[in-house]
């Protein structure tokens, strides 16, 4: 293993040559200042180390063992400073390396390499009285290890080995961010030794991704998703050594037409570099795959099987709903570790079906205003994103006016997780026979979410009751009111009051909802000459996460929970500044 790794950083001849050079110089493993006073003979050198390990024997206070050489491969299990307890803490190996010029007692347990700086002892010999400060970095945060060489410009291969780079993730808040730890040693065999067992460690991380597709949109948002993945993603899969097979889209359904037909055996999962409307194509992508690998039919009542591999987000979009909720912020960097670190995060879908055939998988759907406006910005695909999608909302908001609808629901009876997945399936299959609380009336704007969608207007999320995995959905109905009192409620989302506390806002937490326009006749429509409603001929626009859709007459939307695994983690709240809408 550690030869391949030679000749894949440095060609074998480069690796070679620093050995041989390493053993004519008979290069001492490191050496802690009180191993190398100037002007100590060998002897006195000798017995002071003698003395230090009396020393260190009868003090048991001393938090940390001598330090001395030891040599290539001591393994030195069960010795040394006392850990909590168990195999984790075990030392596999130890050594000493120096960390940023200053010699440290480094040692790797089979969940953490720690490291304590070696105290000078004074010139009487006496060990220092100050507690020894001990750092470490946790396993399960380091993403790469490297052979570190000093190489002079324009050098490609070969190189003076300078010791082992340890590439690591740290956090600071919801944010992600790749850091490193050079254990800078020159004796090859000690080093070898070292990168071998981190390496045998890291490779025992099953949940991590070895090869990856990846689908990047060069139209999303700013133009700027290729040059995201290239110049923040792709340099830290690449120190991770995982492989990626990458398709710039070329069109809409691109992705889905290549998820549909290419053999998915090869990955351990897909990433998208996109808004939410790449991801939602995505997504469809790997669901529908799934239900033809599967044999599945897709009929209103079908039971949908979950995706076979997991699901990155890089967000690249404007809003960026799905990326938040598993990343917390609109972080390249941030979604990149989550995968590469292979965290993973299971999260319920929704399905929309109508008259008894399923038309999309989906995380957030909206009728009404969320329609609208996302109508008026196609029409205004023209003007550039930024300013679209503020101008889309004033137009939206100015022609403000309700939906006619009937809304029915099944409120969600189960808990978060004291149900199997075949009794939410069971639950679920009896939709026509459950018990249906049904509402006819005006609507002004009507979300259904399967997860949170946190986002920066709305970094609580569009969904009060929901979490990634809850088995449920969302509903938020907001029924007809005046603009000012809607521009009251969609302000909130911003802003740390509850948009949810108006006597027009009704918030379920349902299993599945069925919605349509509404079938009365003309004499039962009540309000209808004060109040102008859409003329929707049978019609609704849906906003499914991004995408339009005009169905004819009712559509059936279903919880299924844990459909896909998303790269990332359960997030309470998302950590970009709120942006209030200007035009509101
Ligand atoms: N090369 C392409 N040309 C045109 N459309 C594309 C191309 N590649 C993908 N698409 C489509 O572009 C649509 C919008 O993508 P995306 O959501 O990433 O961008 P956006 O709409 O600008 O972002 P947001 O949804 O965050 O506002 C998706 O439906 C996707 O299928």
């Amino acid at each position: 293993m550690f030869e391949s790794l030679k000749s894949a950083i440095n060609g074998p001849n480069a690796w070679s040559e620093s050995r041989e050079e390493l053993k004519e110089k008979k290069q001492p493993v490191s050496k802690s200042p009180a191993l190398t006073g100037n002007r100590v003979t060998e002897k006195r050198k000798r017995k002071k180390r003698k003395k230090k390990q009396q020393q260190a024997q009868e003090s048991e206070k001393r938090s940390v063992p001598e330090p001395r050489p030891i040599s290539p491969g001591e393994t030195l299990s069960g010795h040394g400073r006392k850990e909590k307890s168990g195999n984790e803490s075990k030392p596999i190996v130890r050594g000493i390396f120096q960390i940023g010029k200053k010699s440290h007692d480094v040692v790797l347990t089979s969940t953490r390499v720690t490291w304590t700086r070696i105290q000078p002892e004074s010139p009487a010999g006496e060990a220092s009285q100050t507690k020894p400060v001990e750092d470490f970095v946790e396993l399960k945060d380091v993403f790469a290890v490297k052979v570190k060489r000093r190489r002079s410009a324009g050098q490609q291969s070969g190189g003076t080995l300078l010791g082992i780079t340890l590439f690591f993730c740290k956090r600071k808040g919801a944010k992600l961010k790749d850091d490193t730890i050079h254990l800078d040693n020159l004796s090859v065999d000690h080093c070898e030794i070292w990168f071998k067992h981190l390496k045998e460690i890291l490779n025992g991380f099953k949940h991590r991704p070895k090869s990856l597709k990846v689908f990047v949109n060069p139209i999303s948002y700013k133009k700027d998703a290729y040059h995201i993945y290239k110049d923040r993603v792709a340099p830290l899969l690449k120190l991770a050594d995982i492989q990626t097979d990458v398709t710039v889209t070329e069109r809409k359904g691109h992705a889905l037409s290549i998820l549909k037909e290419c053999s998915l055996d090869q990955y351990d999962g897909v990433v998208c570099v996109g808004g939410d409307g790449s991801v939602a194509e995505v997504v469809q992508g790997l669901l529908l795959r799934a239900q033809m690998d599967a044999e599945r039919d897709r009929q209103s009542a079908f039971m949908p099987i979950p995706a076979s591999l997991p699901l990155g987000v890089i967000p690249a979009g404007s809003a960026n709903v799905v990326a938040c909720s598993v990343n917390g912020v609109k972080h390249p960097v941030t979604a990149a570790l989550h995968i590469i670190l292979g965290h993973r995060q299971p999260v319920d879908m929704c399905s929309l079906s109508s008259m008894g055939v399923l038309l999309q998988f989906g995380f957030c759907v909206m009728v009404g205003f969320g329609g609208q406006a996302l109508t008026v910005a196609e029409r205004l695909n023209w003007i550039p994103p930024t300013q679209r999608h503020e101008l889309a909302l004033v137009t939206a908001l100015a022609q403000l006016r309700p939906e006619d609808c009937e809304l029915s629901f099944i409120p969600s009876s189960t808990g978060e997780s004291d149900h199997t997945q075949s009794e939410l399936e069971e639950d679920l299959s009896d939709v026509e026979d459950a018990d249906w609380q049904v509402r006819r009336g005006l609507y002004l704007s009507l979300t259904i979410t399967s997860i949170p969608c946190l986002c920066s207007v709305a970094p609580k999320g569009l969904a009060p009751f929901t979490r990634l995995n809850n088995n449920s959905m969302a509903l938020t109905a907001v029924a007809n009111t005046s603009r000012s009192e809607f521009i009251k409620h969609l302000k909130r989302y911003s802003s740390s009051n509850n948009p949810f506390s108006f006597s027009f806002v009704e918030v379920q937490r349902v299993q599945a909802v069925k919605l349509g326009p509404c079938s009365r006749h003309d004499d039962e429509q009540r309000d209808s000459k004060h109040t102008a409603i859409i003329p929707s001929e049978g019609t609704l626009t849906w906003n499914i996460d991004g995408e339009l859709l005009e169905v004819q007459g009712e559509v059936l939307i279903r919880v299924h929970p844990k459909l896909l695994e998303l790269f990332g983690t359960d997030v309470e709240e998302a950590e970009e500044p709120p942006v209030n809408c200007s035009c509101i």
